[in-house]
């Protein structure tokens, strides 16, 4: 739509402006970044939920980019408290469904529109403005950014000791033909586990993607992909809003991160992931950041794929 095109290319121009320069090819956020390969094997509770080819129990290909949020590839781990978990589910007919996550149970902002008033606020306060800066009287006036950024983590020992969340309520259908909202969740095998505020700021550059390289030619590393399941009333819409901690939740299945691609800074540039990929027995939510998500990153692609 006319719309969501319109709106895609405003987002994607306010995200380019958070950069000095977007290199040729490379991605305007979630720049600095490794792809992995990896395998998801269902448990036969997923079935329960979803008719979804990848959640019936055979194990299915993966491909896994971990990443930093924002434009810059030379950005030191430390700087950067926002990490991706990108994958993609790969079906043996060719199709797939992919699943974007950051370490952060919900987003800065309620709607497509405020995330772009987010930007221009950052971007109108750089380095020693006088406070209070534009960004901080964003903050102090949107409670959700409020409650993000008071919510950021600290440096994880490792991305394997991290949890990720796609944050957006997706629906399961099963062959019953019952349909429930859900948030997915990542969970890591090895445990939460950050590093001491001196750890982290006596940390290399590349400490986080140094680490996973090494954890993962000694073996492979192992999260848990579960769903959150909605209750009535639970907000569909909104991903600023986390659902109660005591939501039934489903364990669905193990991730299992094998190792980095050959080449990644090549493999990772045609490859592009799309939150709203439907499977049967897997849709998107109501949330307006499906579309304006799709647009945006429809653009983002096409830019660095010219
Ligand atoms: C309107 C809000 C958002 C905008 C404008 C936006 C924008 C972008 C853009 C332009 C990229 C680069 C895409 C590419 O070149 O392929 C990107 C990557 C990414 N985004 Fe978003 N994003 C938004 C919301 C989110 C949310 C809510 C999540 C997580 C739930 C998320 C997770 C990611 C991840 C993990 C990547 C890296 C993908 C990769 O490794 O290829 N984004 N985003």
């Amino acid at each position: 739509q006319e719309a969501d095109a319109a709106l895609g290319q405003r987002l994607f121009d306010v995200m380019a402006r958070n950069n000095p320069e977007v290199l040729p090819g490379r991605r305007v956020n979630h720049a600095k970044g490794a792809v992995y390969a990896g395998t998801f094997t269902a448990t036969p509770d997923a079935a329960m939920l979803s008719t979804a080819p990848h959640l019936q129990g055979q194990p299915v290909p993966m491909v896994i980019r971990f990443s930093l949020g924002g434009g810059v590839i030379a950005v030191p781990d430390k700087a950067v408290p926002v990490h991706g978990m990108a994958m993609s589910f790969q079906l043996p007919d060719g199709r797939s469904t992919d699943l974007m996550c950051i370490n952060m149970p919900v987003f800065v902002s309620p709607t497509p529109e405020e995330f772009i008033a987010f930007n221009k606020a950052a971007q109108a306060s750089p380095p020693n403005s006088p406070q209070p800066t534009a960004l901080q009287r964003f903050i102090g006036s949107h409670p959700a950014a409020q409650r993000f950024v008071a919510g950021l983590k600290p440096m994880p020992q490792s991305f394997a000791t991290d949890s990720y969340f796609a944050i957006h309520a997706y629906r399961l259908t099963n062959a019953a033909g019952e349909t429930r909202a859900i948030r997915w969740r990542i969970l890591p095998e090895a445990g939460y586990a950050a590093r001491s505020a001196e750890e982290a700021a006596a940390s290399p550059p590349n400490a986080l993607f140094d680490e996973l390289e090494a954890r993962t030619k000694a073996g492979p590393v192992a999260f848990r992909l579960e769903a959150q399941i909605a209750e009535p009333g639970d907000p569909t819409n909104d991903p600023t809003i986390a659902w109660p901690e005591e939501r039934r939740v489903v364990n669905l299945g193990r991730i299992l991160v094998t190792g980095e691609v050959p080449n990644s800074a090549e493999a990772e540039k045609p490859i592009g992931f799309l939150p709203g990929k439907e499977l049967p027995g897997l849709a998107r939510g109501d949330d307006p950041f499906f579309a304006a998500r799709d647009a945006v990153y429809a653009v983002a692609f096409a830019r660095r794929n010219p």
